[in-house]
Parts: structure tokens; sequence; C-alpha cells
């Protein structure tokens, strides 16, 4: 019998601090592969903190954090995590076309410095075919849409073959066509074995978007089917009043 596949991503206990601010207080998820997660919760409740813990962006006071097994830092130099960053986390006037912001998702492959081979270039035409940015491809990053930069950084997941992506409010301030083009590739990334938690403020989207969710605020509250989550009495806990989705 081969040994059961560790999770894709396995937080445990995790709580993290600024200073006095309680960002995540033992926060435990576990996910597997081919499954989209929607990450469900109010403004600071600590969202961006876990995708940055699970990237090994901020250091946990307590708690673990494995991907595939591994600890965040050995993910990464396997190329083995994507993650689109919040729009606010990202300096726009960086001097980068959209086609550089993808080619550094081959960075792993190919070290910054060495010229981009052939299937560097295959593969960053290909993921720019796919979120349909390909006619942008020579335009300065910050020279895009708010949706065309989301689809370009998801197009640095895929140039880079990552088989754990994170994307922190891919959806926010983008109009439909754009939601609709990530949401179907995270859907075909995840039936292609791709594990995917994303955070999303758009509740209606969650059903059709997500396979679980998870409700935060600081800690786990729930972590269960979307149509679960979305029950009055689960999103009153999280956001503290009454909401319809
Ligand atoms: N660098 C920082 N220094 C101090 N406090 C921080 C820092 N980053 C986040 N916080 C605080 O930690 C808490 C969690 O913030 P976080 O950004 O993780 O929330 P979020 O759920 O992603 O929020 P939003 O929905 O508004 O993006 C908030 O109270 C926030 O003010």
């Amino acid at each position: 019998m081969s040994p059961r596949r560790a999770p894709a991503i396995d937080v445990r206990d995790l709580t993290v601090r600024y200073g006095d601010v309680l960002a995540l207080d033992a926060a435990t998820l576990v996910l597997g592969h081919g499954r989209v997660c929607g990450l469900v919760g109010m403004n600071g409740s600590g969202k961006s903190t876990l995708f940055k813990a699970v990237m090994g962006m901020v250091r946990p006071d307590r708690g673990t954090v494995l991907l595939d097994g591994a600890p965040p830092a050995r993910a990464r130099r396997a190329q083995a995590v994507g993650y689109v960053p919040q729009s606010e986390d990202v300096d726009w006037a960086f001097p980068l076309s959209v086609r550089d912001v993808v080619m550094t998702g081959r960075y792993g492959y190919q070290g910054p410095t060495r010229r981009a081979r052939p299937a560097d270039r295959a593969a960053v035409d290909h993921a720019l075919d796919r979120v349909e940015l390909t006619d942008l491809a020579d335009r300065q990053i910050g020279a895009l849409s708010g949706g065309q930069r989301k689809r370009a950084f998801v197009a640095r997941g895929l140039a880079q073959g990552a088989t754990i992506l994170l994307l922190d409010e891919p959806f926010a301030g983008v109009d439909k066509r754009s939601e609709a083009t990530i949401s179907t590739l995270l859907r075909e990334l995840a039936a292609d074995g791709a594990a995917i938690l994303v955070s999303t403020h758009d509740l209606h989207a969650l059903p059709a978007l997500a396979d679980e969710a998870v409700l935060l605020q600081q800690r786990v509250l729930l972590h269960s089917t979307p149509d679960e989550v979305l029950r009055p009495e689960n999103l009153a806990l999280a956001f503290g009043l009454e909401i319809t989705p």
C-alpha cells in the first residue's frame, strides 16, 4: 500500500500577534489536494495574516504550518505554492510588464539572472492565454485594470506549476468577466489536483466556487460546506449581525 499523501495545507493551532494585536488565535485548517476552500470573515478577522503565515511571510507565535508535509520555506523553494496577494500589498509602479510578472513564477526553475528558456516562455504564454491576457502581455503591470492585474497574478501561479494556490480576495473590485475567468480556472486547477484557498467577501459566489468554506474570526469558527457556512446563524457568528448571503 502506498503511504497516505500529506494534506496540501496543514495549519495547526496557529497564533499570530502583531504587537498587542491578536490576529490569529489557535487557528487550525487542513485542506486536501483537489479542493477549493473559501475563506470568509470580517475585515480584520485574520484572512491575510493566515495567507502570510502559510507562505512563511509572518512568524507565528505558536503553531505549525506544513505544505505537502514540508515547512513553508521548503514548499516555496520547490515552487509548490503560489500566492496572489491582496492588491494593496503590491507595488504597481514597479517597471515590469505583465509577461515579466508571470515569468517571475518561473524564477525557481531558472534563477532571476538567467535568460528564459523555451519551456519557460511556453509556460508563460500558456498561462497568459488561460487568463485571457495575451493581448496585454507587454503592458506595464500598473497600467492594467484591477481585474486584469488579478488575472496576471493568477497566471504567475499557473506558470509556476504550483499545486497549492493561495488567493487573497481575487474577486475584489473585478468585473463579472474577470470573476468568471478566475473562478473557472480555479475549478479546472482543482480538478487537476491543486489545493486552493481563496478569501472572498462575495458570499453569493461561494457555493459555485468552493467545495468547502471556513468562517474565520481570529479562530476558525466553522469549517464545513459553503451552504452550511452561509446559513444566517453561522454568518451572524462571524459578522455579528444578521446578514443573508
Ligand atoms: N503589519 C501589521 N501590523 C500590525 N497589525 C496588523 C498588521 N497586519 C495586520 N494587522 C492587524 O491584524 C488583524 C488581522 O488583519 P488581516 O489583514 O489579517 O485581516 P483580514 O481578514 O485580511 O482583513 P481584510 O478583510 O480587511 O483584508 C487586524 O486587526 C489588523 O489591523
